[in-house]
């Protein structure tokens, strides 16, 4: 198993005491697997993933168990954290432009991070680097690689990110509302190369999003958080048919449609 993630909580520290953000998550995901984790705004969806990474400090304290490829991330010392979030897993966040230096050419920003993190030979690492920026539909992988970020449109970059979260070759890639800021075939694009990756690399990934529909056209299991809570779980496939939580079906009714007519 890639992930598994058993009766995880949370809890901020406050002023009146701690808040309690997630309460008793459980979820898995093994390889080859997109595992969908959808929830309203504030439900703890980025928590879960932030939490399983520890990103979090002191002013987080949590409970249970995550283990990412066997290794237990509660309680792992400060460097074991470092290699298991540098070589097993990515994380790809809504935002690519976050995720670039906005000073660098992006074709550096992704060739340093395998030449330093990775202590792969600069000449392999540019390699790579052009390789998967072709695998990920961008035409003039050279040229692209020497331009700024504020050259690229937001389809482009996230691709980007794409390729640098593939090229250092995780097992795991924890998906954050990363095609939400996408057009639709942009969007459509980018998950298709996603899938191909898991077909061919046995990738597995924990995609986050609020659009139940994406969730339910491309996942094998679909996990709805509410406060902090997986109230229920279901084939992706099976999601619009088979909820019965009142929380799912608020969700499902919320979700909005695209049919003829509807946006006039
Ligand atoms: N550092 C923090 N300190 C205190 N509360 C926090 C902190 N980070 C997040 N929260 C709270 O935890 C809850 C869950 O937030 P989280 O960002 O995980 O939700 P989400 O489901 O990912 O929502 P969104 O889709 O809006 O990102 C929210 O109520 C948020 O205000």
């Amino acid at each position: 198993m890639l992930l598994q993630i058993e009766n995880l909580s949370l809890s901020f520290a406050g002023d009146d005491g701690p808040i309690p953000v997630l309460r008793g998550v459980s979820l898995n995901v093994d390889r080859g697997e997109l595992v969908g984790l959808v929830g309203e705004s504030g439900s703890g969806k980025s928590t879960t993933v932030r939490a399983a990474l520890r990103l979090y400090g002191e002013e987080a304290e949590l409970g249970g168990s995550v283990r990412i490829d066997g290794q237990e991330m509660l309680g792992a010392d400060p460097a074991t954290l470092r290699r298991v979030r540098a070589d097993d897993t990515a994380l790809v966040q809504q935002d690519p432009r976050a995720a670039l230096n906005p000073v660098r050419r992006v074709g550096d920003s992704l060739t340093e991070r395998l030449i330093r993190v990775h202590g792969r030979p600069r000449a392999e690492a540019h390699d790579t680097v052009r390789e998967l920026l072709t695998a990920v539909g961008l035409t003039h992988p050279e040229r692209r690689m020497r331009q700024y970020p504020h050259e690229m449109s937001g389809g482009m970059l996230q691709r980007v990110v794409i390729a640098g979260a593939l090229s250092t070759h995780p097992s795991l890639i924890f998906a954050d509302e990363a095609t939400s800021a996408l057009d639709v075939t942009t969007q459509a694009e980018v998950i298709a190369i996603v899938q191909r990756q898991i077909r061919e690399r046995g990738l597995g990934v924990l995609f986050i999003t609020h659009d139940l529909h994406l969730a339910a056209a491309i996942c094998d299991r679909v996990h709805v958080l509410k406060h902090g809570e997986i109230v229920e779980s279901l084939a992706g496939d099976r999601l619009f048919a088979d909820a019965t939580h009142p929380y799912t079906r608020s969700l499902i009714s919320a979700a909005p449609t695209m049919t003829r007519g509807s946006a006039a």
